[in-house]
C-alpha cells in the first residue's frame, strides 16, 4: 500500500517517517486542494523537479553567506539561467507556473524581475490602452524591457494626493514634462527601480494650463536600452540595504524637466487630447487600480510566507527532543508540549485559512478587472475596502505566526540556518508596502462608517451581501453546532464594534469638532472594528471553502483544522464577545480548543507537508524534508566564511596586539 504522506523516502529521520505515517490523508490531494487543481499541483511537482536537475538553478552558496552585492548579482545570475531553460521548465505563458518557477529558484530576497511581473505587466494591461498595450505589452512579456512601479516618494507614500512629482503638459510640443522640484519628491522605494529598470510606470500629477488633475501613471524610460546608463534628465540608483528583500534593488528617482510624448500616459482611461482637452476617467480612483491588485492576491502571498516558517518549524518540532512527559527514559519531541501546539496548530489554520481567502479575492478582482474594461466601475468601492482591510489583518497575522514560528524552534530559530528571520522580514514588509496598515485599516473604516450610516438612513435593504449582517439583531448561541454559530459570535464582535466605533464618531462630531478631529479621536475603535470585520470574512471564507471540498479524508482534516480556527480566534477577541458568552460557554470553547489541538496533532507534519514546498525553496536546515538536522547543521555552520581559516587577520591584526599588550 502507498504511504497517504507522500513525502516518505528511505533515509529519513525516524522521527518524521513516524508522523507522516499517522497522516489520515492523501498530501498530493491536500496540494491539489491548496493550489486550486490537482493538475496545477502535479505541475509544481514537476516544475520542481526538472529545476532540480539544472545545476546551474541553484545558489551558489547558501544565501545567508552572501553579502549584498552578492545577492544581487546571484539573482541576475539565475535569471539568465532560467530564461536560457524556460522552455524545458513551464508554458512560458502561465503566470501561475512563473510565479512557482521564480519562487523556487529565486527565493523571497528579491531579483531584478520581481516588480517587473507583479506590478508593471499588471499596471500595463490594467491601465494600458489597447493601441499603448500593442506598443508595449509584447516587448514587457517576452522581457525585452525591465519595468518596475514607482509611485511613492521620499517625504510621500500613504497620502497620494502629497506626491510632488509632476507631469506637465505642453501642447506646443505634445509632450510632458517630468519635473522632480525638490528632494522630498525623489521617487523613493520602488523595487528593482535602483539598477535593474530600464523603463518604469511613473505615477505624477497631470498638470494642463496650471491645473493639477491629480495622480496619473506615465510609461518612462529611464535607461539607455543598449548601454543601460541613466538618460539624460534622470537620476536614479539604489536606495541601500533593507530589513529583508537584499537581493533586490529598491531605488530612488528624480526627473530633470524630462519630456516623454504625450502617448505616454498610460491612456486607457484617462486621456489628454493633442491641444490639452483632458478626458475624465469614468471613476476617480481608476488610476489605483495596480495597488488593488497586488492587495487581492496579498493574502495567498501572505498565506504562503506563513507556510514556509511553518512546515520548518513542525517538521523541526517533530525532531527535536527537549524534556519528559511520562515515559523518562527518552526525551519528548517537543510537538508533544500543548504549549508548542498551541503556538503552531493556530497559525497552520490561518495560513490554509488566508490561501482558500486569497482565492476568493483574487477571483473578486479577476472579475471587477473585466467589468472596469467594460466600463462598469461600480463594484471598486467594494473590492477596495474589502482588500484594504484584509492586506493588513494577513500581514500583521503573518508576522505574527512567523515570529512565534521562530521561537517555537528555540535556539537554531535565532540562527539563519533556520532562514526563519528572512521569511519573516519579506512578509512583514507586507504591512508596509501596498498602504501602511492603519492606514488602509482606515479605509475600511469608512466603508463601514458608511454602512451605518446606511442602516440609520432606513437603507438596510441597499447595503453589499458582506455588510448586511450589521443590521441585523443578535441571536441565541448554541456552540455545539460547529462553525457557522462561531461566525455568528464573529458577527456579534464587528456589529458591536463597528456600531460602538461610528456612535463615538458621530457624537464627537454632532459635539461640534470638526469631521477630521472626531474621526481622529474615534480612530483606534474604527480600526478595530475593520479587523474584527475582517477577520469575519476570512472565517466565513474558510468555512465556504471547506464545505466545497469533495475528497472525504481531506475534508474530514481540513474540518479539524477549521475547529481549531474558529475555537482560537474567537477565544483571541474574548473581550468583544462578553456581552454575548457567558463565562461557562466561554470555558467551554477554551477546551473545545485544546481538544482541537490534540485532534490535528497526527496529521500536522502531513499538512505542513501538504504544501509541498521543496528543500530549494525552503533554503532551512532546519525545515529539511527529511528531517536530518543535526548534521546538516554542523555541515552549514562548516561552510561559514569565517571558518575558512583557523586565524582570522582581524585576530592576528587586533585581538593578538591586545592579548600581547595586556601581558606586559
Ligand atoms: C514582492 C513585493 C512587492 C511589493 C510591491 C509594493 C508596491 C507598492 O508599495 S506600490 C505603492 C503603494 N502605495 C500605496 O498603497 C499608497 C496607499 N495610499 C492609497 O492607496 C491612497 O492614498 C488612499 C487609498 C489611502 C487614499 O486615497 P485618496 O486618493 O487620497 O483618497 P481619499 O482618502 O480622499 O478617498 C476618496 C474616496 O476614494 C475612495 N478610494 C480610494 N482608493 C480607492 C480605490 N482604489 N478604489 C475605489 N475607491 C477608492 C476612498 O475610499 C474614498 O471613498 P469615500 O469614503 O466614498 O469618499
Ligand atoms: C519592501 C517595500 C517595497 C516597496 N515597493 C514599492 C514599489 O515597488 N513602488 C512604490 O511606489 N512604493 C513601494 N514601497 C513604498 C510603500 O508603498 C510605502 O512605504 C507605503 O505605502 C507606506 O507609506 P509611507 O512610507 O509614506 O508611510 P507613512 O505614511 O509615512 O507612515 C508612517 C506612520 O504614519 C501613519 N499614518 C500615515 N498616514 C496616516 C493617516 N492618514 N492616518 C493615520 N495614520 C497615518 C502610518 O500608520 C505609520 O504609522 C515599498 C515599501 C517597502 C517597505
Amino acid at each position: 500500500m502507498t504511504a497517504l504522506n507522500k513525502s516518505i523516502e528511505p533515509g529519513d529521520s525516524p522521527d518524521l517517517t513516524e508522523e507522516r505515517a499517522s497522516g489520515t490523508f492523501d498530501t498530493n490531494a491536500m496540494a491539489a486542494v491548496i493550489y486550486g487543481s490537482d493538475k496545477f499541483a502535479q505541475r509544481r511537482r514537476e516544475i520542481s523537479e526538472a529545476i532540480s536537475k539544472i545545476p546551474e538553478l541553484a545558489d551558489s552558496a547558501p544565501l545567508p553567506f552572501l553579502d549584498r552585492f552578492g545577492k544581487v548579482t546571484e539573482g541576475s545570475r539565475k535569471l539568465s539561467v532560467i530564461l536560457e531553460n524556460i522552455d524545458k521548465l513551464i508554458d512560458p505563458s502561465s503566470y501561475e507556473e512563473g510565479l512557482h518557477l521564480y519562487t523556487e529558484v529565486m527565493g523571497m530576497e528579491g531579483h531584478p524581475l520581481a516588480l517587473h511581473e507583479v506590478m508593471f505587466i499588471p499596471a500595463l494591461i490594467a491601465q494600458a490602452s489597447d493601441e499603448q498595450q500593442v506598443k508595449w505589452l509584447g516587448r514587457a512579456r517576452r522581457r525585452e524591457i525591465i519595468g518596475c512601479y514607482a509611485q511613492t516618494e521620499m517625504g510621500h507614500g500613504s497620502n497620494l494626493r502629497a506626491l510632488e512629482t509632476t507631469a506637465t503638459y505642453s501642447p506646443e510640443t505634445q509632450e510632458f514634462i517630468l519635473h522632480s522640484p525638490t528632494i522630498t519628491s525623489l521617487k523613493w522605494w520602488p523595487g528593482a527601480l535602483g539598477k535593474s529598470a530600464n523603463w518604469a510606470v511613473v505615477v505624477a500629477n497631470l498638470i494642463i494650463r496650471d491645473k493639477n488633475y491629480g495622480p496619473h501613471p506615465f510609461m518612462v524610460q529611464l535607461r539607455d536600452e543598449d548601454s543601460h546608463e541613466p538618460l539624460p534628465g534622470i537620476t536614479v540608483g539604489d536606495i541601500g540595504p533593507k530589513m529583508a528583500f537584499n537581493g533586490g534593488d529598491n531605488g530612488f528617482l528624480g526627473f530633470r524637466n524630462y519630456r516623454i510624448p504625450r502617448e505616454y500616459l498610460l491612456n486607457r482611461h484617462a486621456k489628454v487630447e493633442a491641444d490639452g482637452r483632458y478626458v475624465k476617467p469614468p471613476h476617480a480612483k481608476i488610476n489605483h487600480s495596480a495597488m488593488i491588485r497586488v492587495r487581492s492576491h496579498m493574502a495567498t502571498g501572505q498565506g504562503a510566507l506563513l507556510a514556509h516558517a511553518l512546515v520548518i518549524a513542525v517538521r523541526y518540532s517533530a525532531v527535536r527532543r527537549q524534556g519528559y512527559l511520562e515515559d523518562k527514559s527518552r526525551e519528548v519531541k517537543v510537538l508533544d508540549y500543548q504549549t508548542q501546539q498551541h503556538r503552531l496548530f493556530p497559525s497552520i489554520a490561518r495560513a490554509y485559512a488566508f490561501i482558500f481567502c486569497g482565492f476568493e479575492t483574487i477571483r473578486l478582482y479577476d472579475q471587477l478587472l473585466i467589468d472596469v474594461q467594460n466600463g462598469n466601475t461600480s463594484g471598486m468601492a467594494d473590492l477596495h475596502a474589502l482588500t484594504s482591510g484584509l492586506k493588513s489583518v494577513v500581514t500583521y497575522q503573518t508576522g505574527e505566526g512567523i515570529e512565534q514560528a521562530r521561537m517555537a524552534c528555540g535556539g537554531h530559530g535565532y540562527s539563519m540556518a533556520s532562514y526563519i528571520s528572512e521569511i519573516y522580514g519579506v512578509a512583514i514588509g507586507g504591512c508596509t508596502y501596498e498602504g501602511e496598515n492603519m492606514v488602509m485599516l482606515l479605509q475600511l473604516g469608512r466603508y463601514l462608517v458608511k454602512s451605518i450610516e446606511m442602516i440609520q438612513n432606513g437603507k438596510s435593504r441597499e447595503l453589499g451581501p458582506m455588510v448586511a449582517y450589521l443590521a441585523e439583531n443578535e441571536s441565541e448561541i448554541d456552540l455545539n453546532l460547529g462553525p457557522n454559530e462561531y461566525l455568528k459570535v464573529f458577527e456579534y464582535a464587528a456589529r458591536n464594534q463597528t456600531w460602538r466605533a461610528t456612535e463615538k464618531f458621530q457624537k464627537l462630531r454632532n459635539s461640534g469638532m470638526s469631521n477630521e478631529k472626531a474621526w481622529n479621536q474615534a480612530s483606534v475603535e474604527l480600526t478595530r472594528a475593520s479587523r474584527l470585520h475582517t477577520r469575519l470574512y476570512i472565517m466565513s471564507t474558510f468555512i465556504n471553502h471547506v464545505g466545497s471540498i469533495v475528497d472525504q479524508k481531506v475534508k474530514g482534516v481540513l474540518i479539524d483544522l477549521l475547529n481549531v480556527h474558529v475555537t482560537y480566534e474567537v477565544m483571541d477577541i474574548g473581550i468583544y464577545v462578553q456581552g454575548l458568552l457567558s463565562s461557562n460557554q466561554m470555558d467551554l470553547i477554551r477546551n473545545q480548543l485544546y481538544v482541537s489541538l490534540e485532534t490535528i496533532r497526527p496529521n500536522a507534519v502531513s499538512l505542513v507537508d501538504s504544501f509541498q514546498i521543496s528543500d530549494m525553496q525552503l533554503r532551512s536546515v532546519l525545515g529539511r524534508r527529511d528531517g536530518n538536522v543535526y548534521e546538516n547543521l554542523f555541515k552549514w555552520a562548516k561552510s561559514s566564511p569565517l571558518n575558512k581559516t583557523d586565524v582570522l587577520p582581524s585576530v592576528t591584526q587586533y585581538l593578538k596586539p591586545m592579548m600581547e599588550k595586556s601581558k606586559l
